[in-house]
């Protein structure tokens, strides 16, 4: 399979803060990828340096098959939406709609005019006036209307209401089968996003800790609850990512498959083992200090 997006050993320095460190992954054409990580973890970083609105400190990254900074082909290919786009003072919608389309050779009025009602974005009021929800809108509008072979979506729905971020799956889901394109999309309503993703990307501290099908990563990583002794015999040798307990009870997150001597184990011990959410997984990560010191390699359970 070829990858869209290649991120080779990419460390961003600002100051003394080092936002990314030594990352590396990769995006296969097509592929929608969930970047995910508690804040600060260096999601937006490592986006603009996609969208080449940023050049790492030292490392490779290569879209579509060039260094996207400053190359315009490549830029020609990427629609970026973040929270801080600037608009002009008297911008209402039409002016955004009737310009957009110079920059996305793929825009589809169609799209447009359909996410524009189902958000309700209202057309007369001045877009520097439209509410935090309305102006997540109008990104999104942007978005996915564009079509772009390479879509990029940091935190696209700061402000969007339930019945909105709805509407916006249904529209993104439908329009990506029928016009398959890259996505990389940051988010922290992981519950509500999760069943888009095919790969997941966890970052903590500047650092990728787990790279992985959304599948994998899932049916390898579990929650054990039970009574403290019993939790802490069982997870002995286990990789454990966080543990909570109340009481005498224990509740270990953790990430690796587990053998059938565990499993009964368990059972005698009265210890339930369920697999862990993706939510589960990347607050069990954000939570881990020595996790972001090591990448892991993903096994089939
Ligand atoms: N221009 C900058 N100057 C200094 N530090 C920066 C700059 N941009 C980002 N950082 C720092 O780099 C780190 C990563 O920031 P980044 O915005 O990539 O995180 P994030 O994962 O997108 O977080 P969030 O989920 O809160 O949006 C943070 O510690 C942030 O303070």
């Amino acid at each position: 399979m070829t990858n869209t997006i290649e991120i080779d050993s990419v460390t961003r320095q600002f100051g003394r803060v080092r936002a990314l460190d030594s990352v590396s992954f990769a995006v296969p054409e097509h592929s929608f990828v969930g970047l995910l990580g508690r804040n600060g973890a260096g999601k937006t970083t490592v986006m603009s340096i996609m969208a080449g609105q940023d050049r790492p400190t030292s490392g490779n990254v290569t879209v579509a098959g060039h260094d996207p900074f400053e190359h315009a082909p490549t830029l020609a290919q990427i629609s970026y939406v973040r929270d801080n786009q600037r608009y002009p003072d008297d911008y209402r919608l039409h002016h955004v709609l009737r310009i957009a389309p110079n920059f996305a050779p793929n825009w589809s009025p169609e799209v447009a005019a359909e996410l524009v009602e189902g958000f309700r974005i209202p057309a007369r009021t001045p877009i520097k006036k439209l509410s935090r929800g309305q102006l997540s809108s109008v990104a999104i509008v942007l978005g996915l209307a564009s079509r772009a072979p390479i879509t990029l979506l940091d935190e696209p729905y700061l402000g969007l209401d339930v019945t909105a971020r709805a509407f916006f799956h249904t529209v993104l889901l439908r329009d990506y089968e029928d016009h398959p394109r890259t996505v990389v999309f940051s988010t922290h309503l992981i519950e509500e996003s999760a069943s888009l993703f095919d790969r997941v990307v966890i970052m903590d501290k500047g650092r990728v800790v787990l790279d992985a099908a959304s599948d994998e990563a899932t049916e390898t990583a579990w929650v054990m609850s039970g009574t403290t002794p019993a939790v802490t015999r069982l997870t002995g040798n286990a990789q454990v990512l966080s543990t909570s307990t109340v009481g005498g009870l224990m509740s270990a997150t953790g990430f690796g498959a587990l053998d059938s001597e565990t499993r009964e184990l368990a059972q005698e011990l009265r210890v339930q083992i369920v697999r862990a959410t993706l939510q589960q997984l990347v607050a069990a990560y954000g939570a881990n200090d020595a996790a972001s010191d090591r990448k892991e390699e993903v096994r089939s359970a």
